[in-house]
């Protein structure tokens, strides 16, 4: 039997499902075990201001305890500086790594205008402010469908959220206008892991079987770029990789906004699809060229 643990929201089930169902197509027994978190209970603050972990923590604890076997997570939601005792197991293949800006049918604003959006990530107000630079952030956390809610009852002119948590909860965007934005998304968005014991060989063996190779390859590149930078969640920092199979390149780019300024750099290297550690490599290179 694996016993699963997972957050309660309705997108933490979603992800530890596909995880479970997958584990059962391969002939394992699962269950599936809710533990709420830090991030689940605190709702009036800025995730940066919360701490580090705040959605992992509680999970952290009970595989350390062995109450659970895995967890399953959001990768961005998975501090860069995290449990020595715990790994990222597997991945699923990516998801959109979009972040979509969503209003009101009735609601007409402009890059110019003076509107108020609705986000509590600190990359997301410091990047927009380059496509809306007149408009002013407020505080929205809780999960998707309250976030929806808040923006339907006229709150904010706009929210952002990310497509990849919209298209797993199955949202219909039908009744809002809404756009993909182009700004560097955090650092593996899109992406389910599986974190596990680090000691745990059994468990690594078949998680090696759910792994996706190449969303791996470039998760671990984006997250070694936000490790060399330092910062996690505090930072507005923005990463995507990507791989291309093909002529076996691994592709960076990368981006931070400090003191209004957005700084970016990017590279690129020829790698394997399993050579994590030319990933990590590539990661840290150009983390460190935007920390100097
Ligand atoms: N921090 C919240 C969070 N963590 C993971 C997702 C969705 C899945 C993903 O983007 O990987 C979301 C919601 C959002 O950012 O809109």
């Amino acid at each position: 039997m694996i016993r699963i643990g997972t957050r309660g929201s309705k997108l933490a089930l979603y992800q530890a499902n596909k995880v479970a169902e997958l584990l059962k197509n391969l002939g394992y027994d699962v269950e599936i075990k809710i533990i709420k978190t830090t991030g689940d209970r605190v709702l009036n603050k800025k995730l940066s201001d919360i701490g580090i972990g705040v959605f992992t923590k509680e999970l952290d604890l009970a595989m350390l305890n062995n109450e659970i076997d895995i967890a399953v997570h959001s990768l961005k939601d998975i501090p860069t500086i995290w449990n020595e005792n715990l790994m990222v197991g597997a991945v699923l293949e990516r998801d959109s790594y979009y972040d979509l800006l969503i209003w009101n049918k009735n609601v007409d604003f402009d890059e110019n205008s003076e509107i108020i959006i609705g986000t509590s990530s600190l990359r997301r107000r410091a990047f927009l402010k380059f496509l809306y630079p007149n408009a002013r952030f407020e505080l929205l956390r809780g999960n998707v469908d309250t976030r929806l809610k808040k923006l339907k009852d006229g709150l904010y002119d706009a929210i952002v959220l990310s497509e990849a948590g919209i298209i797993r909860l199955g949202i219909n965007l039908d009744d809002f206008n809404y756009k993909r934005l182009n700004i560097l998304p955090a650092p593996a968005q899109g992406i389910i892991a599986v974190a596990c014991k680090r000691d745990d060989e059994e468990i690594k063996e078949i998680l090696k079987e759910i792994n996706h190779k190449k969303t791996y390859l470039g998760s671990s590149c984006e997250r070694a770029a936000l490790n060399q930078f330092g910062g996690g969640c505090s930072v507005p920092f923005g990463a995507l990789a990507v791989y291309d199979e093909k002529n076996e390149v691994l592709k960076l780019n990368a981006g931070v906004v400090i003191e209004d300024e957005l700084k970016t750099a990017s590279g690129e290297v020829k790698c394997k699809i399993d050579d994590i550690d030319k990933a990590i490599e590539l990661g840290k290179n150009i983390g460190k060229k935007l920390r100097y």
